[in-house]
């Protein structure tokens, strides 16, 4: 193959010529291909220490990553990192949910004590059934449960739970019965749901027919990231304030894998503070720190003793930072530089916010990230935090999505954040919206990183470490795309058009 042909520009080039460039002012030439698709192996690093097989997390904002979205993560083999917008206790619960479970199905059923009455319960027709523990909570041991169809024939409604429910101890499985144990138990079994027991015998969860047959019709999972405890891996987030400690030392209790030091401009005395505490009282986790995106930034975190990088300021899609502060930096500018950087210290970099399609994730990557932190992305998706609403105008079920610096977020966290604080005036650097209903993760994951894939065929880098030393060599080389250039790389001219990636 010739190379020696001058055409495109390599990145050290194209990156030093003073503009910030976004993911789409860029575009890469394409190379040279000799592998199928599925030669293309994705797996990657979160951290120093944390392995995962998909590039690909979810970030700790309160409509975006709590329990069901990082189960659903870990299932997929990414990562998914717990907000903290909540009291320590409720995020290392969380934590704990996670743990306890290796189905990515949540389900909250309701839990009454054996001499409590139903009152309303059943009213609502998504109650199939529910459960009665000693404690009228999952904390305790399953006694029995009351179908709803049984509940529906009595004639007495006033009567205790425990003179009627069913007592059948084999419809508990343990907490690690994967889909397939599960699958085959309420086959052979005939039954319409399990309930899944920790090893004490707290309950988990209860799974129905209904849920583990539409899991089971997405993409297969494979084994997951499962950390050294033989458990889903989880992250959570914290502050850099003196009450984080007391919140760490809870989510450390809780059994989390990794900590992600939450800032929107994480070099600062306060961060880099954290980081030496976190790393002298706990030195087996892994810290990650940001958010950055010049080198000496990223330098100043990896001195101090960080495992991850997280990149990207003013990027995100419900972000007004850059309008707010005039501070940040194009998100694919960013990237290239802080992993540059970072890569000489073999220091991972997640590439975080301004994500909206495969193509992103592609430039990201091969730009220097090891991995793609999204937030809009996921956020429409059945295991985002919320309800859906119907948006009458667009005619398509949506989610909400707020930043994590909106004032609405800020007053729902201000008990935790700003306690103590002098300074009063709270500025948003966020907004409030809502996104498209996206359906499960469990497809939309797999089919994107499909399409991940073949743009990395594309390109002749048949993994993660293969497109970074292409890029570093100057074999793969890149343009900057005009508008005109980038309005021709989107579908035009067409009165209207059907846009379905799968
Ligand atoms: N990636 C991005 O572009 C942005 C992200 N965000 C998100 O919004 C949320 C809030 O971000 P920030 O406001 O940057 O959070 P932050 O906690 O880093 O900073 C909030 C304020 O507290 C101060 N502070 C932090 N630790 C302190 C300490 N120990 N003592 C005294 N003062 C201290 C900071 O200097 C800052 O003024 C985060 O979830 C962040 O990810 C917000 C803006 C931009
Ligand atoms: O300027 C900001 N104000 C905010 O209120 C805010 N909340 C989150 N973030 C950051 O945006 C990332 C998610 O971005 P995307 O929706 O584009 O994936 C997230 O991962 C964060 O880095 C914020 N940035
Ligand atoms: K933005």
């Amino acid at each position: 193959m010739a190379t020696e042909l001058e055409d495109g520009f390599p990145a050290e080039k194209l990156f030093n010529q003073g503009y910030s460039y976004t993911y789409d002012d860029v575009i890469f030439l394409p190379h040279y291909i000799d592998f199928p698709t599925d030669a293309v192996n994705l797996s990657t690093k979160l951290s120093r220490n944390v392995p995962l097989s998909i590039p690909w997390v979810s970030s700790p904002m309160d409509t975006v990553t709590e329990s069901y979205m990082a189960s659903a993560m870990a299932a997929l083999g990414g990562i998914g990192i717990i907000h903290s917008n909540v009291t320590p206790s409720e995020q290392a619960d969380m934590i704990r949910s996670v743990k306890s479970r290796r189905v990515p199905i949540l389900s909250s059923p309701v839990f009454k004590a054996p001499d409590s009455r139903i009152v309303d319960e059943f009213d609502s027709n998504d109650v199939p059934f529910v459960l009665v523990t000693q404690s009228g909570t999952q904390k305790t041991k399953l006694l029995g449960y009351i179908a709803r169809s049984d509940w529906l024939g009595l004639k007495d409604k006033e009567i205790k739970l425990e003179e009627i429910m069913r007592t059948d101890a084999n419809v508990c499985v343990p907490w690690d019965y994967d889909l397939g144990q599960i699958d085959d138990k309420l086959k052979k079994e005939g039954r319409d749901f399990v309930v899944v027991e920790k090893e004490g015998g707290e309950v988990v969860d209860a799974l129905t027919k209904e849920e583990v047959d539409r899991v089971k019709g997405y993409p297969k999972l494979g084994k997951g990231t499962v950390g050294s405890d033989g458990r889903w891996m989880v992250g959570a987030a914290i502050g850099t304030r003196e009450s984080d400690k007391e919140r760490l030392e809870q989510l450390v209790k809780a059994g989390v894998d990794v900590i992600v030091l939450d800032s929107s401009q994480g070099n600062s005395v306060y961060q880099i503070e954290m980081i030496k505490y976190v790393k002298r009282t706990y030195p087996e986790l892994d810290v990650i720190g940001g958010n950055v995106v010049t080198m000496s930034q990223a330098q100043n975190l990896i001195k101090a003793g960080v495992d991850g990088l997280r990149v990207g300021m003013g990027s995100g899609s419900i972000c007004t930072t850059q309008e707010v502060c005039a501070v940040g930096r194009g998100q694919a500018t960013a990237v290239y530089k802080v992993s540059s950087m970072a890569a000489q210290s073999g220091i991972p970099v997640i590439a975080d916010g301004g994500i909206s399609f495969s193509g992103h994730i592609v430039k990201a990557l091969v730009l220097g990230a090891s991995t793609v932190m999204m937030g809009s992305f996921l956020a429409g998706s059945t295991e985002a935090p919320g309800a859906y609403d119907y948006d009458e105008k667009k005619k398509c079920r949506v989610k909400k999505y707020r930043g994590m610096g909106s004032l609405e977020a800020m007053a729902k966290g201000s008990d935790q954040r700003y306690l103590g604080d002098t300074a009063k005036l709270k500025i948003a650097q966020g907004v409030v919206g809502a996104v498209a209903d996206k359906g499960s993760v469990l497809k939309l994951v797999p089919y994107t990183m499909q399409a991940v894939k073949q743009g990395f065929q594309d390109l002749g880098a048949s993994s993660l470490q293969s497109a970074h030393d292409l890029l570093r060599s100057k074999t793969l080389r890149l343009e900057v795309r005009t508008s005109a250039a980038q309005v021709e790389g989107g579908v035009h001219g067409l009165t209207s058009h059907e846009k379905k990636a799968f």
